[in-house]
């Protein structure tokens, strides 16, 4: 009897499988918008023997046309269905370009590379605690760009919309980076916080390797770079960030800004919790503004209380982990925050235990940690099992996630 014949993808993605390891492309765009991130790695192995090397990274800049179209629906209850439809496949086709323009400056042919796994745009994030709506009693997440235009546009089969699954399987869609952190991450030698500062900010604890994996776990803590970024842009349109903090630096804590800004529910919910530019945006920061008489505070000043308030966030979520025994030294940033020293500085100041390093000097360079972890989550997909960390409240569902497009 003849074996059934099988669709050539298929046939390509169960070889892949049987493979000592895989080239995988791991593109995310994050809530700054300031480009996509495009990660080539070497993938060996799976699970918890996953070998990580970085072949090529790069950020591919949004320009201005882009960072506008996206912002014409992110974070906003209300938008054009029309647009958001013109959109998905816009961002999906500007996504596979960037690919092969990375492609052709790394001299590495589409055909040598086996995956691309790619986060998309999130445009809205609602996890029920931030929605509330007794009518759709449950988490939702979007993200644009959709995976067969990446496919088709690069002609390598593409893995896509990673976050569905951790929401189907009852999880907040986010912070998938424990996954990653913990294949990547995790040592015999220390227990570690891995600490990502982004738009918004969140931290992955791992255990001591061998250790109980069952402690593991991520959470958001609220803003990383996202109201710093957005006043910016309100005072100064000419800049899309406070670049290495000078402005934050030249600025003073404002107490009753911040009391204000910390008045909400977000920071004393339970862990692991997730949030987005929908809660943490200019409404609430000019909320706060209102309730404080800071309306014309110096823009120095409100940089220097918002850099505090992303501090004071970090640091609240460690306490709550950490309520019963003390919270592991060794701290490793990532994300474009690491970047500002005004941020460190008032981490340094909230954490004055933490001994701060980079993840770079682990390995994995900071500014490239979020699209690798797509690309090892589609090395998962692919090769591994289910994965399960965590424990109780804290547990992330145990599921391979991300969606196949194939090229043809
Ligand atoms: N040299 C620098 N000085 C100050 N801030 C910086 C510097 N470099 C990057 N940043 C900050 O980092 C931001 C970009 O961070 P990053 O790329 O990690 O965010 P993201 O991945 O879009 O966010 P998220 O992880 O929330 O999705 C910039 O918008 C800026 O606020
Ligand atoms: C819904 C969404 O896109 N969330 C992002 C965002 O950026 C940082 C933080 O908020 C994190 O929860 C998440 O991304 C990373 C990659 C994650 O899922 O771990």
């Amino acid at each position: 009897m003849h074996p059934l014949p099988l669709n050539p993808y298929l046939a390509r993605l169960c070889h892949l499988a049987s493979q000592p390891s895989r080239r995988i492309i791991g593109l995310m765009s994050g809530t700054s918008l300031d480009g996509l991130d495009v990660a080539l790695c070497r993938l060996e192995g799976h699970g918890p023997g996953t070998r990580l090397t970085l072949e090529h990274f790069a950020t591919v800049p949004y320009d201005a046309d882009t960072r506008d179209r996206i912002r014409t629906v992110f974070a906003r209850e209300q938008v054009s269905l029309e647009y958001l439809t013109l959109l998905n496949p816009w961002l999906g086709q500007l996504h596979a370009a960037a690919v092969l323009r990375c492609l052709r400056e790394w001299q590495v042919s589409p055909a040598e590379v086996d995956l691309v796994a790619s986060h998309g745009q999130t445009v809205y994030h609602a996890p029920q605690h931030q929605h509330q709506r007794p009518d759709f009693p449950h988490n939702a997440t979007l993200q644009l760009g959709d995976g067969d235009h990446v496919a088709v546009g690069t002609g390598i089969i593409t893995f896509s919309d990673f976050r569905q699954k951790h929401v189907a399987a009852g999880g907040e869609g986010a912070p998938l980076a424990a996954y990653g952190d913990f294949l990547l991450l995790s040592s015999p030698a220390e227990e570690r916080l891995l600490l990502n500062l982004g738009g918004i900010a969140n931290f992955t604890y791992l255990p001591r390797a061998g250790g109980d994996a069952s402690t593991a776990f991520s959470t958001d803590t609220g803003p990383g770079n996202t109201l710093l970024d957005s006043i910016i842009r309100t005072h100064r349109p000419e800049l899309q960030y406070d670049e290495d903090g000078r402005l934050a630096l030249a600025g003073r804590l404002h107490p009753g800004l911040l009391a204000a800004l910390l008045d909400h529910p977000f920071f004393a919910a339970p862990l692991p919790k997730t949030t987005g530019p929908e809660l943490f945006g200019a409404a609430y920061l000019a909320a706060a503004r209102q309730r404080s008489n800071t309306t014309e505070l110096a823009l120095e000043d409100t940089l220097a209380t918002l850099a505090e308030l992303s501090a004071v966030g970090v640091a609240r979520a460690v306490q709550a982990a950490f309520a019963a025994r003390p919270a592991p030294a060794a701290v490793y940033l990532s994300g474009g925050g690491a970047h500002n020293p005004a941020l460190r500085a008032a981490l340094a100041r909230h954490l004055p235990l933490a001994h701060f390093a980079a993840t770079d000097e682990l390995g994995v360079p900071g500014d490239a940690k979020e699209a690798i972890l797509f690309a090892v989550l589609a090395n998962e997909a692919v090769a591994g099992q289910p994965l399960s960390i965590g424990a109780g409240r804290q547990r992330v569902p145990a599921v391979s996630m991300g969606k196949i497009s194939f090229p043809g």
